[in-house]
């Protein structure tokens, strides 16, 4: 997939305001696009995840936004509808498997289980709109600020969980964020590293994998584990999802 990705510079609305701020940097009328990305080659294939990082205002929801335009079956975690039922009612699955998956997303105690999605905290009712959407079983999630609303361990665990999910399930991820420490428990097959005012970097998990002559590359079975994080509950997610994986 080939993406070019700009901004016109010059404001929608013209005022005298803006014309003045327009004078004061000597930008004129006929005056360039903002460049995010001019024909930068992406792999993008299905099955496969694609992790977005770099700073804030580097591109990288530009980006995804220009990604999704071009394939097909996105559900975008962020616009997802919520209904008010439990969380459990709310995916509209077999039990056993709704339970398997919202441990997955590290909702795998039972009284969240019982919960409505407004009785959730924000970082909650962030990993329930992950399990909604893989329990639609779309061919690409798309999902920006990805766990920008965790703490970076629980991040990790998720991020660690949705590679396995992509592996087993076959479904596609689009992830944006600017916390570039899930990068390696996500293990992303193509991970874009967005610059302020220069183009993206693209790396494949393939050719990094060649280049560095390593046997990292399995499709499955081969992502590295986060380091145990000592806390009960985020064991219990782990664990859990280790016995959940198998009924998915
Ligand atoms: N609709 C738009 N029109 C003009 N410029 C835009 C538009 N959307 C985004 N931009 C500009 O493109 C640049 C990249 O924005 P984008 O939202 O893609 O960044 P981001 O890396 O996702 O940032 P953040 O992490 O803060 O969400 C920014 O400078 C932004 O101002």
């Amino acid at each position: 997939m080939i993406l070019s990705v700009n901004y016109e510079f010059l404001p929608k609305q013209r005022t005298v305001r803006t014309s003045q701020v327009m004078d004061l940097f000597g930008i004129d009328f006929e005056q360039g696009r903002h460049v995010v990305a001019e024909g930068l080659e992406l792999p993008v294939e299905q099955g496969s995840i694609l992790c977005f990082t770099g700073d804030s205002g580097s591109g990288k929801s530009s980006m995804m936004r220009a990604v999704c335009r071009q394939i097909e079956g996105v559900v975008d975690v962020n616009a997802l509808e919520l209904q008010p039922v439990s969380l459990i009612d709310g995916l509209g699955i077999k039990v056993t498997e709704g339970m398997a998956l919202l441990a997955s997303c590290g909702l795998g105690e039972a009284h969240l289980m019982l919960r409505t999605p407004a009785e959730l905290s924000d970082g909650q009712r962030y990993r329930y709109r992950i399990a909604l959407a893989i329990s639609q079983q779309p061919a690409w999630i798309v999902a920006d600020e990805f766990t920008a609303t965790l703490d970076r361990t629980l991040a990790k665990v998720i991020a660690f969980n949705v590679r396995k999910i992509c592996d087993r399930t076959g479904i596609g991820f689009l992830v944006a964020t600017t916390h570039d420490d899930i990068v390696s428990d996500m293990n992303p097959d193509v991970h874009v590293v967005c610059r302020l005012g220069d183009e993206p970097d693209v790396v494949c998990r393939d050719e990094n994998v060649k280049k560095k002559g390593s046997v990292l590359a399995g499709r499955s079975g081969s992502v590295k584990r986060p380091e145990s994080t000592g806390r009960i509950l985020l064991g219990g997610i782990i664990d859990r999802t280790t016995s959940a994986s198998s009924s998915m």
